[in-house]
């Protein structure tokens, strides 16, 4: 998809006249290494030979709105409700967010007013469009110490005008979603149904997936935090791996199209074998096959582990018809089949049948990843995030998604968070890397070839097979 400059550009609900309280914070920053004035722009592209491509004036070239307080804002805060939801699968540093916005709405801001809606989009429906959490500073002031949110969360379809009724019903003009790709679409129709009523209510997004699958994001909040958690499961498996004869360590994380936590967290371990995504189709048989090289492993070391992306695999659970084709969840995710259990179970039969006595150790620790607290890194990007969010809104921005890109914080318009999914790149450097930390790849099945096939020391790796 070719981005031009117009792709970029947010929505605003109209002119700021009122005086922003953090107008003298910002009044005599100029744009630095560290920081980015407002009025100026944040390149889409971030090398040269991008931009040379483009042949553009600066000016022209693609580029997002800088994100950050402004002299002026559109909403007089006295009039303000803000409202919160947060939707979809939990992720670390919800309540970072929630914490986050409440604060800045009322000790910037002054806005007297926060309604935390409950249960993702559900609680703005008829039915429990009442049921509300008035958001104070007192009662945010500790939830970042917990996982999860304090909001709740669901999945499943709502009525758009249904929601927008409750919005206008509770006074909300101000409407920040914290969800995935299916609560950003959510957002979008729901922004464009306050815009086709010429109703002024301004819809901010702030994506959330511990999948990490969602683009123009340099990486999602709480990405990291769970990565770590999954991180400490490869370790556990590798221990018990190793210290059994013709041990196998299986972990299966979460990553339902997108195997950046399965990347990472093998990453930050060097203790994966092999690591298997979504993103690249694999082969059971032959010489470079998944089962060849598992069983090289086995015998030149005593055990292999294997970290593997829930969304793997799926064209060989449909071969073996353990996929129920075409079923969803609520939201209409696709619902998958369980590949670890699969490989365990292929994997066992085919050790035993060359001869070796496989001890299999199988971890599947879902949701003990992604309903951790956030660590401090997360906590911090959760709170710039947040206000972030609060400045967008306030100077009326909607239909609008704040994001880091490229380290700095930008305005992305939110039909773009939600016009293809982010997924590791297979001639990507971070695949690279994870090419170079396992030693190669299980043979693709679309028939490339494989290029550094072979079987890497790793310090500490464990038992050596004599
Ligand atoms: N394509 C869609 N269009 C409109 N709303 C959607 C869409 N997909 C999901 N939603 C709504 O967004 C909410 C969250 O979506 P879900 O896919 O469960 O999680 P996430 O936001 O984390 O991706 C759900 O309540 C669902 O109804
Ligand atoms: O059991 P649940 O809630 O459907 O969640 C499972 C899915 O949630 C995820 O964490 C992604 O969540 P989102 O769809 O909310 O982004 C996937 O990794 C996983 O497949
Ligand atoms: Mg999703």
């Amino acid at each position: 998809m070719t981005l031009h400059l117009d792709d970029l550009r947010v929505r605003h609900l109209g002119e700021c006249h009122h005086d922003s309280p953090l107008a003298d914070l910002v009044a005599d920053k100029k744009t630095s290494p560290h920081y980015v004035s407002e009025g100026d722009r944040v390149l889409l592209d971030d090398t040269v030979s991008m931009l040379d491509r483009r042949g553009m004036a600066p000016g022209d070239l693609p580029s997002f709105e800088a994100a950050g307080p402004r002299r002026k804002i559109y909403f007089d805060p006295a009039e303000v409700t803000a409202g919160i939801v947060t939707c979809g699968g939990l992720c670390p540093g919800l309540n970072d967010v929630i914490r986050g916005l409440v604060q800045e709405l009322t000790v910037q801001y002054d806005v007297k007013r926060i309604l935390g809606f409950r249960n993702g989009f559900r609680g703005l429906t008829a039915r429990h469009r009442h049921d509300t959490v008035d958001l104070t500073p007192d009662v945010v002031r500790d939830i970042h110490k917990s996982g999860g949110t304090i909001l709740g969360s669901s999945r499943g379809g709502q009525d758009v005008e249904e929601m927008v009724d409750t919005l206008v019903l509770r006074g909300v003009n101000v409407l920040f979603v914290v969800g995935g790709d299916g609560g950003m679409n959510a957002a979008t129709n729901l922004a464009a149904a306050i815009r086709s009523r010429g109703l002024d209510i301004a819809v901010i997004g702030v994506p959330k997936t511990i999948d990490n699958d969602l683009p123009y994001t340099d990486q999602s909040f709480g990405f990291q935090s769970a990565f770590a958690q999954a991180a400490n499961f490869i370790s556990s498996v590798s221990i018990e791996a190793s210290a059994s004869p013709d041990g196998i360590g299986i972990v299966k994380l979460m990553g339902r199209h997108s195997g950046f936590i399965a990347c990472y967290a093998s990453l930050a371990r060097n203790a994966a074998d092999v690591v298997l995504i979504p993103e690249v189709p694999f082969r059971l048989e032959g010489p470079d096959g998944l089962l060849a090289r598992v069983e090289r492993h086995v015998r030149e070391k005593g055990f292999v582990v294997i970290v593997v992306a829930e969304g793997a695999g799926q064209d060989l659970l449909a071969e073996r018809g353990l996929l129920q084709g075409g079923a969803t969840d609520a939201s209409g995710n696709a619902k998958l089949g369980d590949i670890g259990l699969l490989l365990r179970e292929i994997i066992s039969a085919h050790l035993t049948e060359v001869g070796l006595s496989p001890t299999v150790r199988y971890i599947d620790p879902s949701y003990a990843i992604r309903s951790v607290t956030a660590n401090a890194y997360d906590s911090v990007y959760c709170l710039r995030l947040a206000h972030n969010a609060v400045h967008a809104a306030m100077a009326g921005r909607t239909e609008t998604a704040v994001v880091r890109w490229r380290r700095r914080f930008v305005h992305v318009p939110m039909p773009l968070i939600i016009s293809h999914r982010n997924q590791v790149d297979p001639d990507g450097d971070l695949w690279m890397s994870v090419q170079e930390a396992t030693g190669g790849l299980v043979a693709p099945s679309d028939g490339r070839k494989l290029e550094r096939p072979g079987v890497p020391e790793r310090p500490g790796a464990g038992v050596v097979a004599g």
